[in-house]
């Protein structure tokens, strides 16, 4: 029996969709390697909790960020680890696969993409856009000629996309989102509270307590790292007014994307989008109130999606169901 594959290659995670089964596979976009042979010592989940942890000899590297992939080898040995996890080839016949990358990936990049899918025994495989499959996955229906606008904050890139008929009509590609915003938490909390964090506390401050509008001051998170002065370690306790002081200049760069965004995007496919709204989705959507800030900022309907982080996985799988019919997209 044949099968079909959706796998969201994405800056901060991997999520694979098996048609009829759901996601099956959602782990980080994490490789630990051994510095003195580059063996691969861990990926995914084990190698994610070695992050900041590991000895000298070892390090754990995301092949993806920004967006782009920074270390293809790497990343092409991650992709072929989590397929052959799933024990393709004994369970399917060559199955359809459709990878969604960033949106910065090279045409070269996008063919190695396509080849190392191909080695770990897929059949037909398709490469698409992350923010067209964002769309279809939060539930909107891109193939009929009216505009959909989606902001996608993912964890390199937040891509802001008006499609109609299947297409992208106007779009950015910022280079803000998820791994900045928890950078940036790390140097508010090193210039405020002099210590230094390293990324996984700054990513649970954000998970924690991330917020863009309205920040309650009673919302606070405990963080322990290296007090600047002595070397010693230290813990402090931030509130959410902070970390949204901290997160500040990068959600303006997202507000004045899609500003631009919005002022490219032909008349009636504008009045469109103010009847339907913006569907928001990527993790980096998750940061309280920013659903409500950019409805403010945009004077439009922002609708957050229910699975955030799961829309481009699904979205596979919903245009894999239909491949023959969307064929012509
Ligand atoms: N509750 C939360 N609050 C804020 N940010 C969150 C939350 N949960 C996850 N994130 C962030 O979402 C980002 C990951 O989102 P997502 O999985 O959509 O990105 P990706 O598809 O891997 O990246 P890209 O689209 O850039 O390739 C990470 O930066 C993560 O820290």
């Amino acid at each position: 029996m044949s099968k079909y594959l959706g796998i969201d290659l994405g800056t901060a995670n991997v999520l694979i969709d098996v048609k009829g089964e759901g996601i099956v596979l959602n782990e980080p976009s994490v490789v630990a390697i051994n510095t003195n042979n580059n063996d691969v010592v861990a990926v995914g989940k084990d190698a994610y909790m070695m992050v900041g942890r590991t000895p000298a000899n070892i390090k754990a590297i995301r092949p993806l960020k920004d967006g782009v992939i920074a270390d293809f080898d790497i990343t092409e040995k991650m992709l072929q680890y989590f397929i052959d996890k799933l024990n393709m080839r004994s369970r399917f016949s060559k199955p359809t696969i459709m990878i969604c990358a960033p949106t910065n990936v090279t045409p070269v990049e996008q063919k190695s993409i396509i080849e190392a899918a191909e080695q770990a025994g897929g059949g037909k495989v398709y490469l698409q856009l992350e923010p067209k499959v964002a769309a279809v996955g939060a539930g909107l229906d891109i193939f009929k000629p009216q505009g959909n606008m989606v902001i996608d904050i993912g964890g390199g890139t937040s891509d802001i996309a008006v499609i109609s008929m299947g297409d992208i009509v106007t779009s950015r590609s910022l280079r803000f989102a998820g791994d900045k915003m928890t950078s940036a938490i790390q140097a508010y909390v090193k210039q405020n509270h002099a210590l230094i964090i390293g990324e996984r506390t700054a990513e649970q401050i954000k998970m924690e307590i991330g917020c863009v509008m309205d920040a309650d001051e009673n919302k606070t998170f405990s963080a322990s790292g290296i007090d600047i002065v002595t070397g010693l370690p230290k813990e402090i306790t931030i509130n959410e007014v902070e970390v949204q002081k901290a997160l500040a200049d990068g959600v303006d760069q997202i507000v004045e994307a899609a500003k631009n965004v919005l002022e490219q995007t032909p008349p009636e496919l504008s009045g469109d989008i103010i009847d339907r709204g913006i569907m928001l989705t990527g993790g980096g959507s998750l940061l309280r109130n920013l659903d409500k800030l950019l409805s403010d900022k945009l004077q439009v309907p922002v609708l957050l999606t229910d699975s955030p982080l799961d829309s481009v996985a699904l979205g596979t799988g919903v245009l894999l169901e239909n491949i023959e019919k969307h064929k012509k997209y």
